[in-house]
C-alpha cells in the first residue's frame, strides 16, 4: 500500500435545516474543477427519492440512504457504505455526507469514531452547517434541530444573503456567533462560499465535541439507543440498555446533549411529509395551484420539492420551495424510456394531506 493510500480519508458532513442550501453546495463541489474526487453519501427525508434527482450528474459515486431513521442509518448503512469505500483506497480524496435537514449531525459524526476500522481509515474533517439567513429567526423559534446543527458545526455558512438586508444579515451573524462562538462563519448566497473554506479544513475538534457532550465517544450513547423494531445489525458493540420506543419512521431524529440549554425535548414529531406521485401535469393548472398553496399554507410548508412532467414538454421541470419562496426551472430532457411522471414532496406541519393530494391530481393533464 502506498503512503498516500494509507492516509485517512477526510470526511465532510454537510448539515443544515431543510432547504438551507446543502444540495446547492454539494452540486458546486461536484461540478467545480478542483481536481479532487469525492464519494458522496446522501441521506434523504421523504418517501419518494427526489434529492438524488436534484444532484448534478457527475462522475462521482453517489450513495443514497433513503428513509432511514437517523440512528439506524448511521449505525448500519453509513458504516457499511464507508467500509465499502475504504476497501478501495486511493480512489477518493474525500467523502461528503449530506444529512437530511431534520437530522442531528451528532450521530453522523459519531459514526466516524465508533467503528474501529472506520475510525482508523477516515478522519472527520469538518461538520459544515448551512443556514438559511431569511428563515433562521423562525427556525430558532420552532425547531430545536436548527440550533443544534449550528451548535455542533465547525464551519457555518450563512446562505441566502440575497433574501435579507445588510442589517438583517449582521443580526443573523451575531445570532450564529452566540450559538457557536468557535465556528468559522461565512456569509454567502447560492452556497457560493469558497470551497477552500469548506473542504480540507482539519476543523473537527474532538475535544470540543467531548466538552459539549462527554458521552460523545460512548458506544452506548444514551441518546442513540435504538428501539425494539430497529432493523440494523447490532454488531458494532452497541447494546440496548433501554428501549425508547419509537416507530422507525422517517419523521424523527435524535438529539445529542451537545448544547446545554435544558432537557432535550422529544424529536420533532410534528413534522410530516406528503409524497405525491402523478401523471403528466397541465401547466395552466399546476402553476396557479402551487402558487396558491404556497401562499395559503406557506407558513406550514418547511420544504417542497418535485420533478414535474408537463404534457408536451420535452424537459423535466424542477420545482422547489421553502415556506412562501418558490422557484422552478427546467432541468434536463426526459430520457428515452424514462417514466414521465410527476413527483412532489411536501414537508411541513399541519398539512392537509387529503386536500393537497386531491388538488395535486386535479392539475393532471387530461387526455
Ligand atoms: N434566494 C436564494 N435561494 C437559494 C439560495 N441557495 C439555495 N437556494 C434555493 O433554496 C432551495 C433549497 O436549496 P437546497 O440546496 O436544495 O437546500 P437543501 O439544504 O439541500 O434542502 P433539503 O435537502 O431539502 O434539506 C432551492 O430552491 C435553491 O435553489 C440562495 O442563496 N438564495
Amino acid at each position: 500500500m502506498t503512503e498516500a493510500a494509507a492516509k485517512p480519508i477526510p470526511v465532510t458532513v454537510l448539515t443544515g435545516y431543510l432547504g438551507a442550501g446543502k444540495t446547492t453546495l454539494l452540486n458546486r463541489i461536484l461540478s467545480e474543477n478542483h481536481g479532487k474526487k469525492y464519494a458522496v453519501i446522501v441521506n434523504e427525508f421523504g418517501e419518494i427519492g427526489i434529492d438524488n434527482d436534484l444532484i448534478v450528474e457527475s462522475d462521482e459515486e453517489i450513495y443514497e440512504m433513503n428513509n432511514g431513521c437517523v440512528c439506524c442509518t448511521v449505525r448500519g448503512d453509513l458504516i457499511r457504505v464507508v467500509e465499502g469505500l475504504m476497501r478501495r483506497p486511493g480512489r477518493f480524496d474525500g467523502i461528503i455526507v449530506e444529512t437530511t435537514g431534520l437530522a442531528d449531525p451528532v450521530p453522523v459524526a459519531q459514526t466516524f469514531f465508533m467503528d474501529d476500522d472506520v475510525r482508523a481509515k477516515t478522519e472527520l474533517d469538518a461538520v459544515v452547517a448551512l443556514v438559511d439567513a431569511k428563515h433562521l429567526p423562525l427556525r430558532l423559534k420552532d425547531s430545536r434541530e436548527a440550533e443544534d446543527q449550528i451548535a455542533f458545526a465547525d464551519v457555518v455558512v450563512i446562505n441566502k444573503s440575497d433574501l435579507v438586508t445588510h442589517d438583517e444579515l449582521h443580526r443573523i451573524e451575531d445570532i450564529v456567533r452566540a450559538i457557536n462562538p468557535s465556528a468559522r462563519i461565512y456569509s454567502t448566497s447560492r452556497s457560493g462560499v469558497d470551497l477552500a473554506k469548506v473542504l480540507d479544513q482539519g476543523a473537527f475538534n474532538l475535544e470540543r465535541a467531548l466538552e459539549n457532550d462527554p458521552s460523545f465517544l460512548d458506544h452506548d450513547h444514551p441518546d442513540h439507543v435504538c428501539g425494539p423494531n430497529c432493523d440494523h445489525d447490532h454488531d458494532h458493540g452497541h447494546h440496548h440498555h433501554h428501549d425508547h420506543d419509537h416507530d422507525h419512521h422517517h419523521d424523527h431524529d435524535h438529539h445529542g446533549h451537545h448544547h446545554d440549554h435544558g432537557p432535550s425535548p422529544i424529536h420533532d414529531v410534528t413534522v410530516m411529509s406528503i409524497s405525491l406521485r402523478g401523471g403528466e401535469m397541465n401547466p395552466d393548472r399546476f402553476f396557479p395551484w402551487i402558487q396558491k398553496i404556497t401562499q395559503t399554507d406557506g407558513p406550514n410548508i418547511l420544504r417542497l420539492k418535485g420533478i414535474i412532467a408537463f404534457k408536451g414538454d420535452e424537459e423535466r421541470y424542477v420545482v422547489q420551495g421553502v415556506h412562501m419562496i418558490i422557484e422552478g426551472d427546467h432541468q434536463r430532457p426526459w430520457k428515452d424510456g424514462e417514466k414521465r411522471e410527476s413527483r412532489l414532496v411536501f414537508i411541513g406541519r399541519n398539512l392537509d394531506r387529503e386536500k393537497i393530494e386531491k388538488s395535486f391530481h386535479a392539475c393532471e393533464a387530461t387526455a
